[in-house]
């Protein structure tokens, strides 16, 4: 006979709801909503404390009436699909917890990055040394490959979207511009009209910082994998010189800075760091290193670049990260 049918079934003594939270659909109620820790076009991030739990989350409340009004209903879906494809990730993105509704608003519920943005980490030692650029860059690669595997392109890394968790680990976020390549994962996703929405406001200039828009996006509004590998090289020259590589106060100036790959190393930069950030920052997507490699094997030849010398991507997540200190 099966154990079920020899022990008698004796009713639970506790209180079911003190020791393991209540599985019922979750509501506002259920948590302490604290300070506003980031905005986003249409939504507002808080820090959150779950009554039952005392966790502590991220909630990202969007108003229903603005992403009608704002028509980025498919952002918002689109955002909720990636995350939850996302659910069996070990490391590297946020993850979704679970997410409810009122008459108003809608709710993820998500996890907490208690350390923030990795940007003022950045701009309050200057710049990273060599050896926290390559822990940095190596877990942010990481997170490019379990994604770019799945069939999701990003399309929108910057610093603002790379988030450390507790223990200094990267946490990727804000999928509401990502690209899930659907049947064919081959052919590279050209950009749709949410992406151009996304960019083109009434006045014709981007929205947000576009310091980091490929120049595939400017010329065709195409959009691959590699368009997250150019973000990537971006991110490692800001890690190692203190500043995003194309940089102007006119937007226009910026993107031609993009279309002409006129940026420049600064004196000190790293000499490895210098080789691989320049074998990403290059005009035509398919030449970028990486762009050739086997879909959904993740980046060997850029793991094997010397610049990722000694870096053992396998126990990247178990390892405590390096301190940050200034350099250059
Ligand atoms: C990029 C994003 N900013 C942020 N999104 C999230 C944070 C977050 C935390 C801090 C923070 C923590 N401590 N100090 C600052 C600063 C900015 C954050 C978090 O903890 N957990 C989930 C998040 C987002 C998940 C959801 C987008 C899917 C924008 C600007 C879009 C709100």
């Amino acid at each position: 006979a099966s154990p079920s049918t020899l022990a008698p079934r004796v009713p639970p003594t506790t209180n079911p709801s003190l020791t393991n939270p209540p599985t019922h659909k979750r509501t506002p109620k259920d948590f302490i909503f604290g300070k506003v820790i980031g905005e986003g076009s249409f939504s507002t991030v808080y820090i959150a404390k779950d009554i039952h739990t005392s966790k502590e989350y991220a909630i990202k409340v969007c108003d229903k009436s603005h992403i009608i009004k704002q028509k980025k209903t498919e952002y918002v879906k689109r955002e909720k699909e990636v995350l939850n494809m996302l659910a069996d990730a070990k490391h590297s993105f946020v993850r979704l917890f679970c997410t409810f509704q009122d008459a108003e608003r809608l709710y993820f519920v998500m996890s907490y990055a208690k350390n923030g943005e990795l940007l003022p980490h950045i701009n309050k030692v200057g710049s990273f040394d060599i050896e926290c650029t390559k822990f940095y860059s190596a877990e942010i690669l990481r997170g490019l490959e379990y994604l770019h595997g799945l069939g999701i392109i990003h399309r929108d890394l910057k610093p603002e979207n790379i988030l450390l968790d507790d223990k200094m680990h990267v946490l990727i976020t804000d999928f509401g511009c990502a690209k899930i390549l659907k049947d064919d994962p081959e052919t590279p996703a050209d950009a749709d009209a949410q992406q151009q929405q996304r960019f083109r406001e009434r006045s014709g200039s981007f929205v947000g910082t576009a310091q980091y828009v490929s120049p595939e996006l400017l010329i065709n509004n195409s959009v691959s994998r590699a368009s997250d590998l150019w973000a990537l090289g971006c991110l490692v020259y800001q890690m190692v010189a203190g500043l995003p590589p194309f940089r102007s106060r006119s937007e226009y100036v910026m993107f031609q800075k993009i279309l002409k790959l006129e940026y420049d190393i600064p004196d000190g930069f790293c000499e490895l760091a210098r080789s691989f950030v320049n074998q990403l920052l290059v005009l035509e997507p398919t030449q970028r290193l990486g762009a050739l490699d086997e879909h959904g094997a993740g980046y060997p030849s850029i793991r094997a670049h010397p610049f990722f010398e000694g870096v053992d991507f396998e126990t990247l997540h178990e390892q405590t990260p390096p301190p940050i200190y200034p350099y250059l």
